[in-house]
């Protein structure tokens, strides 16, 4: 697909009470892994290079929380905006940013295409945004659809079924939706009162104010959006599962420390996304700061040599210095291979104290240093 070639900016509605779901705090201030909903989805949006601003609207109350989250997870490209008392008031407040100079809010540049998003859906990824985003610029306005989990019945006066729809042909509109900002900042302009505290569809607004078809763009299935209880636990259960999904292997480049790494590579490709790099951990490499950036958080370094503290410290200093949030907790297995002839091991005590010294310390930035010590005996042959 060809890179995004307009302005584009994103509105992410977080402003309900999530009454469905039940509970003081509102869905979208819920903690997974320790972290609020919200900042999934601003995180998603802030890693696409292509979208310049991300409004997050939340109602008056929860204004200070969100901009704390948005300090505490140092988020960038963010403006806080007040809410309305239903979620087309909310997208409309969020609009409006980009097209009316409000005292409060600086005037944002107006983009051609906007996206609209909620905030409580949090695992929307690139490629569907670029998909809305391109068919949002040929066709004014488009969505993400997935096929109907239910058949959708309506009752008549009395409570018994009136008709069914063959749900074939039916989809549930899901989010991401893009749309020409002009189009859908037009519909909500012409919006009744009626729509905008009783309507759910920013897609039919367009059609009805600004008859724009939108092309209906088929999503994943983890597009959906908590709403009760159980989609908490199915939301934090992906995070889990996403993290433990990727590994980077770091070797020395001495060969057969690097040759190691290779197998081990080798061996688990089929189960997570592994990356195994041979480096001097002296140096600054731009390799292994994208794969900071790409948010790993587990490593295994592999070394062969007598002062293994020096060598995790200065991967511990590279991923702080990185500036990735250190959100979960980092992972670090040290494995000390020790290739020698005789059954001694390379590493002193005194090194394996400093290493256990050492691991108490970073357990305070939540990185959770692990060691492994592997005895390899060399054949000589004759
Ligand atoms: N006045 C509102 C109402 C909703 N939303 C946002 O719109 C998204 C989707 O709405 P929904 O799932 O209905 O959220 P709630 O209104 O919070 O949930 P409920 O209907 O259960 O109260 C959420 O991110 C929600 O915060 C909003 O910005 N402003
Ligand atoms: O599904 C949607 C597509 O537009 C919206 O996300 C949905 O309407 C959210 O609002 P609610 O759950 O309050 O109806």
């Amino acid at each position: 697909m060809e890179p995004v070639s307009a302005a584009v900016s994103a509105v992410l509605p977080a402003g309900g009470s999530g009454e469905r779901l039940g509970g003081a705090t509102p869905k979208q201030f819920c903690g997974l892994q320790g972290r609020p909903l919200v900042s999934y989805a601003v995180r998603a949006m802030e890693r696409v290079s292509w979208i310049s601003d991300i409004i997050v609207v939340v109602s008056p109350e929860n204004i200070e929380t969100m901009k704390s989250i948005v300090e505490k997870y140092g988020h960038k490209r963010v403006t806080v905006v007040k809410g309305g008392i239903t979620r087309h008031r909310s997208i409309f407040n969020g609009l409006k940013v980009f097209a009316e100079n409000q005292s409060s809010n600086r005037l944002l540049q107006k983009p051609e295409v906007v996206i609209i998003h909620d905030a409580v859906r949090p695992f929307v990824e690139e490629d569907i945004l670029l998909k809305v985003v391109t068919a949002a610029k040929e066709h004014g306005a488009a969505g993400a659809i997935r096929p109907l989990v239910s058949t959708v019945i309506a009752s008549g006066e009395d409570g018994c079924l009136d008709h069914s729809l063959e749900r074939a042909r039916y989809r549930a509109s899901e989010m991401p939706q893009a749309f020409l900002f002009d189009v859908i900042y037009e519909a909500y302009q012409q919006c009744t009162d009626h729509d905008l505290d009783y309507g759910t569809e920013c897609l039919h607004l367009a059609l009805k104010y600004c008859k724009t078809n939108a092309k209906l763009v088929e999503g994943t299935a983890d597009l959906w959006k908590v709403t009760y209880k159980r989609d908490l636990y199915a939301a934090e259960s992906i995070i889990k599962d996403n993290l433990s999904q990727q590994i980077c292997i770091i070797t020395d480049l001495k060969e057969a420390v690097a040759q190691v790494g290779f197998l081990l590579h080798e061996s688990l490709k089929s189960q997570v996304k592994v990356e195994a790099i041979s480096i001097s951990l002296r140096k600054n490499d731009s390799h292994l700061q994208n794969i900071f950036s790409g948010e790993c958080y587990n490593f295994l370094c592999i070394n062969d040599k007598e002062y293994a503290t020096e060598e995790i410290q200065q991967l511990v200093d590279m991923l702080e210095k990185s500036n990735i949030p250190l959100l979960y907790p980092v992972i670090l297995i040290l494995v000390h291979l020790s290739i020698s002839e005789n059954i001694s091991f390379s590493i002193g005590l005194e090194e394996l104290t400093k290493i256990k010294k050492f691991a108490r310390e970073v357990k305070k930035k939540n990185i959770l240093v692990y060691g492994l010590l592997i005895q390899c005996k060399v054949f000589l042959l004759p």
